[in-house]
């Protein structure tokens, strides 16, 4: 079987690049043919992935974080091609959603064993206008760190975050959101929404902890007006998911989620998604995915 290979030259700082030798010997030791596609950005991964799909390649493996997914997904999602994700970016939150091994060469092996067998699983994915996303879509508080983050052109990396996270804290203050979930309106003053297909986002914050990607449903968390010492307190309680005791959070298990509000862009797999007024729709089992439910 042909498979078309996406590496992300940034992905992790280089690592989906290191990576990239021991995952082609791996899906060549299952009697695959790995051909990797020059692309060096995220539209012309998207592009280049869907030709290659057109032309015949039988599957697609995005080598590198949830950026590198989410341009993979764009090809993919909604056909019945299977979709490999090698974890090798800074963030792997889809990768850590569903059971992909954390060594991309153990990755590598466990999509090829599926492939091979013509096993794949079935996992949602969230369809807003056009484009297609797979952890969580966020808008507030942390689309605006995310934002300022991609406008810096200093620091780099991880430090990059921290410096958007204190001038967003600066400048913190409760939106007025319309949200509909399944048709039900509200409007209300928010810190911050997370529309969660799967559980975590940013590198591991366990944002919407009973996200299940397999049920056909969003957890969408609500986090209401709070402080600024507030939120720096909740911040850590993310990693455990227990946040969403907090008095201010509330979670709705709906499958489609209106937002408006002015002047905010959402961003889902750390990528931008669309400016708002948007919808997400949770599209069961769009994604055909290998490799999964490994750990
Ligand atoms: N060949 C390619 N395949 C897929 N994505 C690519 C490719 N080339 C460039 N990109 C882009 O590179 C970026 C890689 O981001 P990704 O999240 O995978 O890595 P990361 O190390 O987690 O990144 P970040 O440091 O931005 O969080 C994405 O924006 C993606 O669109």
């Amino acid at each position: 079987m042909d498979v078309a290979v996406l590496v992300s030259p940034a992905a992790g700082r280089g690592r989906a690049r290191t990576w990239s030798a021991g995952v082609l010997s791996a899906l060549e030791a299952a009697g695959l043919t790995p051909r990797v596609l020059p692309a060096t950005t995220g539209p012309d991964a998207e592009r280049q992935a869907a030709e290659a799909i057109a032309a015949g390649a039988g599957a697609l493996v995005a080598i590198g974080g949830d950026g590198t997914a989410h341009a993979a997904l764009q090809a993919v999602a909604g056909t019945s091609t299977p979709l490999a994700v090698i974890p090798a970016g800074t963030g792997n939150d889809l990768a850590l959603a569903l059971g992909i091994p954390r060594d991309p060469v153990v990755a590598a092996r466990a999509a090829a064993e599926d492939l091979v067998a013509g096993t794949t699983r079935a996992v949602d994915a969230g369809r807003t206008g056009d484009r297609w996303w797979a952890t969580v879509l966020c808008c507030g508080f942390d689309s605006a760190v995310s934002d300022r983050a991609n406008r810096l052109r200093w620091p780099k990396g991880r430090r990059r975050y921290d410096v958007a996270v204190l001038a967003e804290l600066a400048r913190l203050r409760p939106r007025e959101v319309e949200l509909v979930l399944d048709g039900e309106a509200h409007t209300l003053p928010v810190t911050l929404i997370a529309v969660g297909n799967t559980p975590w986002y940013g590198g591991g914050m366990k944002v919407c902890p009973g996200a299940d990607p397999t049920d056909g449903f969003f957890d969408v968390t609500v986090v209401g007006p709070i402080s600024r010492l507030q939120l720096v307190r909740t911040r850590p309680l993310l990693t455990a998911g227990t946040h969403v005791e907090h008095a201010a959070v509330t979670v709705h298990r709906v499958s489609r989620v209106e937002l408006a509000s002015p002047g905010v862009t959402t961003y889902a797999d750390g990528e931008p998604v669309a400016p708002l007024p948007a919808t997400a729709e949770c599209v069961p089992g769009a994604l055909r995915m290998v490799g999964t439910a490994r750990t």
